[in-house]
């Protein structure tokens, strides 16, 4: 990515909202259509997150997601693996705690591609609202949820510390947040938002994106 398109790309994670991770298998039938329906949508951001694939099968399947971002001028992200995201192409990659140390990545791909961390507690928050070479991090879970069995779910609680930062970097509450569960999670603080199953799973996942996008952006404006 050229300097010019790293800082288009940091814009346009300012202004997401609602961002997306999802496999290659819940989709399988219809994974670009579904891609499609979403970004449409309001869709800022797709991860594809297929924990323990390997890396040539993931990469075959970046390609789809590669495609429906560029259809939309939206941005990919890659899981994990700083050697994927760079062979793909990606917008960005995102570390857990647990994940490769972001100074490891960085000088795997240098400055250009956006580093995204998970945070649990407000400590880790803190610094990931401080730390050089992080373009945004994500708290949570807000709530327990199967997409990410056995973490405890810090809860909202997180969220409302983590607002209280008052950090101008871009970060996303995640776990567990449905349409139903939205307005709790604004209430907390939060103006963005990582989700899984709230689309992957709803019957029309265009309107579901459509509605999270809205309501996010009202959120947003005031
Ligand atoms: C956008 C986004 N936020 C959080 C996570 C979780 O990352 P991590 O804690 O490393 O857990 P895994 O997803 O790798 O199981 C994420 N992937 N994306
Ligand atoms: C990857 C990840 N990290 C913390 S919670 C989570 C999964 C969120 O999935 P869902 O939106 O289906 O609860
Ligand atoms: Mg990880």
């Amino acid at each position: 990515m050229s300097d010019t398109a790293a800082a288009t790309a940091r814009a346009e994670l300012a202004d997401a909202r609602l961002y997306l991770c999802t496999d290659a298998r819940t989709r399988q039938g219809d994974l670009p259509e579904f891609l499609d329906a979403v970004l449409a949508g309001g869709v800022d951001i797709v991860q594809l997150r297929d924990k323990g694939m390997e890396a040539a099968e993931e990469l075959e399947h970046l390609k789809v997601f590669a495609d429906a971002c560029a259809r939309h001028g939206r941005l990919l992200a890659v899981n994990d693996r700083a050697d994927v995201a760079h062979a793909a192409g990606a917008d960005v990659l995102h570390l857990g705690q647990g994940d490769l140390p972001v100074s490891a990545a960085r000088a795997i791909l240098g400055d250009d591609v956006l580093v995204g961390r998970s945070t649990h507690t407000p400590e880790e928050a803190a610094a990931a609202a401080v730390q050089d070479g992080v373009d945004y991090f994500c708290t949570g879970p807000c709530w327990p949820t199967p997409t990410k069995p056995g973490r405890p779910a810090p809860g909202l609680d997180l969220v409302r510390r983590t607002a209280a930062l008052g950090t101008d970097r871009p970060w996303f509450a995640i776990g567990g947040i449905d349409l139903d569960r939205l307005d709790e999670v604004l209430d907390a603080g939060a103006r963005r938002v990582v989700v899984v199953r709230a689309l992957t799973e709803a019957d029309d996942p265009g309107a579901a994106a459509a509605e999270f996008a809205k309501r996010l952006r009202q959120a947003s404006a005031h």
